[in-house]
């Protein structure tokens, strides 16, 4: 795949640029590796300035930023602003919290004493440069999420971003260079995929994260575990979204839309199953399927638009195919799954009912605005489907029963359960999957020690 910035709603290449050569690659994991001997030895003071700093000029850059992303991979411009105010306060909220979430930890005096030691502590310390994979469905976030608490903890990162968003990918670099950190501590590098596997084994990476799919994250896996380098992986999802009779129908209807279509779908949260009791699933299905045609579909850049177009021309082909392959197998179509005539990757939300365990949509996830309908008799046949899936990354629950909610928080196969509400990521919560869907987590304390060396100090007595 060539890297440019072709733009999605017309297929335009506006512009294209040439891989990195082996001696750029090679000149960037030096000055990683040298940046890092001295970033490592900062204090949180100095880096959060830096990290405040870097919030503030994305802030600031937002308007232009938000129409590079739209450009290159066609989310709302609403939406694509609003990703960029999100890294800014996730940025703020690690340049805050880091000193606390990496705070020297002193085990209990009695276990302290029962290792013969005279004092005993476990301290947080970097590992160093960090090879980071990320996608083109949130270029800011999925790098950032990653970055600001890399940075805090004193590691450095080096980009390997998706190849439909290298503006996105050099303004980055671009940022943390402005906002006044050492040079090399954030870098992008401009490569092909096939590139990654040469820089995961150079001893000077020690760790990477992956966003991104199923293969994509076993190369990357297999590849590290050959080299014993600590991975974080996040891949896909197929979250189920679950309405139980007790539940508001229209509340949960309208988050529904939102839930399954925000980022014309591309979202590896979005809810992709809706599973419904029988008592309540006529009432959901019919104002799910209006809300859900009702939407406005068209051009990213128009300030109105709900939905815009996919981010490639493969990503409407393979979503076509899920649905032929549904519609084939007895689903039917209550809105949508008509491919469009027209310039740009576009494809209309789409709601299918009567989907079953052997057509593929069940199997693997749907990258855009296309909805599937489950009816379950009571609970147990919601949470037998809920986890009929390889993918566990979250969950969605609409129910005003506690009992309801202790069996789903007990027995649902995801990194998490959100109740009467759709799955969303947030700096303070952890986020991350089970299954097929990844290992590790992003975000939150747990994220941020993801890429230290855990480190025993034991004083002899
Ligand atoms: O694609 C998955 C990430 C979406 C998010 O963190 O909001």
């Amino acid at each position: 795949m060539p890297i440019a910035t072709v733009n999605p709603a017309n297929g335009e290449t506006l512009r294209t640029y040439e891989a990195m050569g082996e001696e750029e690659i090679e000149r960037r994991l030096q000055l990683a590796e040298a940046t890092f001997r001295t970033y490592r030895t900062t204090g949180f003071y100095e880096r959060a300035g830096l990290m405040r700093r870097a919030a503030d000029l994305l802030e600031a850059d937002r308007k232009e930023i938000g129409q590079v992303i739209t450009t290159e991979m066609g989310k709302p411009i609403k939406q694509a602003r609003a990703e960029a105010a999100k890294c800014a306060k996730a940025m703020r909220w690690y340049a805050d919290h880091a000193a606390e979430l990496l705070a020297d930890e002193e085990p209990a005096e009695a276990d302290v004493k029962d290792s013969g030691a005279s004092r005993a502590l476990v301290r947080y310390r970097p590992l160093g440069p960090v090879l980071a994979v990320m996608p083109w469905n949130f270029p800011l976030w999925q790098v950032i999420r990653f970055a600001a608490p890399a940075l805090m903890a004193g590691n450095v990162g080096l980009l390997k971003h998706a190849s439909n968003v290298p503006q996105t990918a050099l303004y980055l670099e671009d940022l943390f260079h402005r906002a006044g950190f050492p040079e090399g501590c954030f870098q992008t590098l401009l490569i092909g995929s096939a590139a990654v596997d040469d820089i995961l084994r150079d001893e000077r990476v020690r760790a990477a994260t992956l966003t991104g799919s199923e293969p994509a994250g076993r190369a990357v896996a297999s590849t590290a575990g050959e080299m014993i380098k600590k991975t974080v992986l996040e891949l896909g999802g197929s979250d189920p979204f679950v309405v139980m009779p007790s539940a508001d129908v229209d509340r949960a209807a309208e988050v529904a839309v939102t839930a399954r279509t925000q980022n014309a779908g591309q979202s590896c949260i979005a809810a992709k199953r809706f599973i419904v009791h029988t008592d309540v699933y006529d009432a959901f299905a019919a104002r799910f399927t209006e809300a859900m045609r009702a939407l406005r579909v068209g051009d990213p850049m128009d300030e109105d638009t709900e939905v815009g177009p996919l981010s490639s021309e493969q990503g409407v082909n393979d979503l076509v195919e899920l649905v032929d392959d549904a519609v084939r197998g007895g689903a039917a179509v209550l809105c949508g799954g008509e491919r469009p005539d027209g310039p740009g990757w576009y494809y209309p939300p789409t709601v299918l009912a009567g989907v079953t365990r052997e057509m593929r949509i069940h199997r693997e996830e749907a990258f855009g605005p296309v909805a599937t309908l489950y009816r379950a008799a009571d609970l147990d046949e919601a949470v037998l489907i809920a986890n009929d899936s390889d993918f566990g990354l979250s969950s969605n629950v609409w129910t005003r029963d506690d009992t309801d909610v202790d069996r789903f928080v007990r027995d649902l196969e995801a990194g998490g359960v959100y109740v009467n509400g759709m799955t969303a990521s947030h700096p303070a919560f952890p986020f991350g999957g089970v299954k097929r869907s990844g290992y590790g987590r992003e975000l939150s304390g747990h994220g941020i020690r993801e890429f230290c060396n855990i480190t025993t100090v034991w004083h002899g007595a």
